[in-house]
């Protein structure tokens, strides 16, 4: 069995991916070893087995040892070990999480469901290095998966709900802890019917402009608001995230030699772990929406066509609905005014699941069988 060393493992991509792992009992078909940035020698999990110390995740020769190495330890760690580990003349799989090394000329972003063959070629020509894609983007194309399988987008414009998970640990406490305090601050009000829904809405806005409000992680109020701009900015007037759906996608699809346009604006919303995204998309035909619907159901086992009515729309196309799920919504889909081939469709995906940890853990599967 290949010996298989995990970095970021507590992290929260990593817990989730540990708790994929477990449920699909992917530890019986590997031997785990388990890496920290921070706490080596201390006792590690049981995953996979008995606890062991845990190994320093900046020794090469301890690395060097493993067959497969699988980090969610973040772009820092992936920039500084990885090149070192290499150069050593490690010839193993890396497995990464973080964005790093997405764009490298020599590594497949994964995404199994959409682009299996990309990666079943990249073994036989002897790929090493897989990583897990954009979020945004990962979700976006399970959900359009069969649009895209049959060529059928011109162009698609997504514009994002992104959680605060995307963000990390940290900004998720800071919403909740915003939540608190703007509750806090109106309870007794609340508490009080026949108080003035004006009085109430003013001492919001108070506490959301106050300097009470935590805000150390997002810089500004994310409750009670939202942020539109998601990591850092670019020549372009792109923000990175909003670079990244074009250049990923059609890295993932093979298509960089004739790239489909995809384009939109990124948001952060107060959700806590589901990205949403309203996509306009344009068809490079007339398709009925009825045949459009079946093309997208028909994919794959996770994404779900969620018909163009408002009841089920509201239970099911929504991040309390998605969270903790690898099920893939879609819905809204319908033509729009702007002509026959222009539709317009929004889904919802849990950014931790097929959004970060579930191509990873699959990726190891395709690997270690
Ligand atoms: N968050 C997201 O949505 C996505 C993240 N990614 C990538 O994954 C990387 C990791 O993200 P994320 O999991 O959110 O990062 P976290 O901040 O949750 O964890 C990263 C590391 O922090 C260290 N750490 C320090 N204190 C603690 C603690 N109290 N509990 C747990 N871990 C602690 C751990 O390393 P150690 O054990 O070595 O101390 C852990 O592996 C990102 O940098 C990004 O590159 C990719 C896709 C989506
Ligand atoms: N940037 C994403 C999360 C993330 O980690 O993305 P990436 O893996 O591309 O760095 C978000 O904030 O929602």
């Amino acid at each position: 069995m290949n010996n298989v060393g995990f970095i970021g493992w507590r992290g929260m991509v990593g817990s989730v991916l540990m708790e994929r792992m477990i449920a699909e009992g992917d530890f019986s078909h590997l031997n785990a070893h388990f890496f920290t940035t921070s706490q080596a020698g201390q006792p590690g999990p049981t995953y996979g087995g008995d606890a062991k110390p845990l190994n320093n995740a900046f020794d090469i020769p301890s690395l060097q040892k493993m067959d497969i190495i699988v980090s969610c330890q973040g772009g820092d760690y992936t920039r500084e070990v990885y090149q070192p580990l290499r150069d050593s003349g490690w010839e193993g799989y890396w497995i990464d999480a973080a964005s790093a090394l997405r764009m490298s000329a020599d590594s497949i972003i994964v995404l199994d469901p959409v682009n299996n063959d990309v990666i079943q070629q990249g073994l036989e020509q002897g790929v090493k290095t897989f990583v897990g894609g954009n979020c945004t983007v990962s979700l976006m194309l399970l959900a359009l998966g069969g649009l895209f399988e049959k060529d059928l987008i011109e162009w698609v414009s997504p514009m994002t709900y992104q959680a605060a998970s995307g963000a990390g640990a940290r900004n998720m406490r800071e919403l909740i802890s915003q939540m608190g305090e703007i509750h806090a601050s109106v309870k007794s009000q609340l508490e009080n019917p026949s108080s003035a829904i004006l009085e109430i809405d003013k001492l919001v806005a108070d506490k959301l402009k106050s300097d009470s409000l935590p805000k150390d992680q997002f810089g500004v109020p994310l409750a009670g608001s939202l942020i539109p701009w998601i990591d850092v900015p670019l020549e372009s007037g792109q923000s990175k995230e909003e670079w990244k759906a074009e250049v990923e996608a059609n890295k993932i699809l093979g298509s960089i030699k004739q790239p489909i346009p995809v384009d939109g604006l990124c948001v952060r919303v107060g959700a806590m772990r589901c990205h949403s995204q309203a996509l306009t998309i344009k068809l490079r035909e007339n398709i009925d929406v009825n045949e459009i619907e079946k093309i997208l159901d028909e994919h794959n086992e996770w994404v779900k066509v969620i018909p163009n009515e408002r009841d089920v729309t509201e239970k099911e196309l929504s991040p309390v609905n998605v969270t903790g799920s690898l099920h893939i919504p879609i819905g809204r889909i319908r033509k729009l005014s702007m002509g026959e081939k222009y539709i317009s469709a929004f889904t919802v995906g849990d950014q931790l699941l097929w959004g970060a940890a579930e191509p990873l853990r699959r990726m190891l599967r395709i690997i270690t069988g």
